[in-house]
């Protein structure tokens, strides 16, 4: 397994994905940003680990069930590889905000799932890439470094302002992976 630092777990919905105020409730409403799924190659072919960390409240409110999700996961896997790349780990929180769990963004049990499962010893020093506050938040206390991106609920979130000083900041992933490659050649 690849050091810990060549880690970039990635939120789902508005950074791989389009998001909807609606939710995302089926594998039609599931629609990737193209240069998302080719980021994610990217980084895989230069020896990045990717993994994703994505709220999913839409299954406690019953507006898709968990077998619709796992359909739409499995063509993010499909896109993904047939781009060149893979995605280690999806790890998700099918909670409501209302059911008291420890998984649900911004609390850090996805990233200790994704760290369990990649058998890693920390998340010191890997990338946690979203486009609301509460991914950022779900990493820091686990030492990711927060990167927030534009789509999504990106601009939203900037707007806000509120707990991003040391974030980075891209108009979307690609930009971010370009960055990213271009500091670890
Ligand atoms: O961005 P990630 O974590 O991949 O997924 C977010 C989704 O689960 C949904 O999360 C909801 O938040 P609430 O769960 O209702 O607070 C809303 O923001 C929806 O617009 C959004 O589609
Ligand atoms: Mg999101
Ligand atoms: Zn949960």
């Amino acid at each position: 397994m690849p050091s810990p630092l060549k880690l970039v777990i990635l939120d789902r919905d508005g950074v791989i994905n389009h998001d909807s105020d609606d939710y995302v409730k089926s594998l039609d409403e599931w629609i990737p940003y193209p240069s998302a799924i080719t980021a994610i190659a990217r980084l895989s072919q230069a020896g990045w680990t990717v993994a994703v960390a994505t709220n999913q409240s839409g299954i406690a409110r019953g507006l898709y069930d968990e077998t619709t999700l796992a359909a739409m996961h499995r063509e993010l896997g499909r896109r993904v590889t047939a781009a060149g790349g893979e995605i280690a780990h999806i790890a998700y929180c099918p909670h409501g905000p209302d059911d008291g769990c420890d998984c649900r963004k911004p609390l850090p049990g996805l990233l200790e799932q994704i760290r369990d499962a990649l058998a890693l010893e920390s998340l010191e020093g890997s990338w946690m890439v979203g486009d609301s506050l509460r991914d950022l938040q779900a990493g820091e206390p686990l030492g990711c470094r927060p990167v927030l991106v534009r789509t999504g609920k990106g601009e939203r979130t900037l707007a806000r302002g509120e707990g991003l000083r040391h974030a980075l900041v891209f108009d979307d992933l690609a930009a971010f992976v370009d960055w990213l490659l271009q500091q670890t050649r």
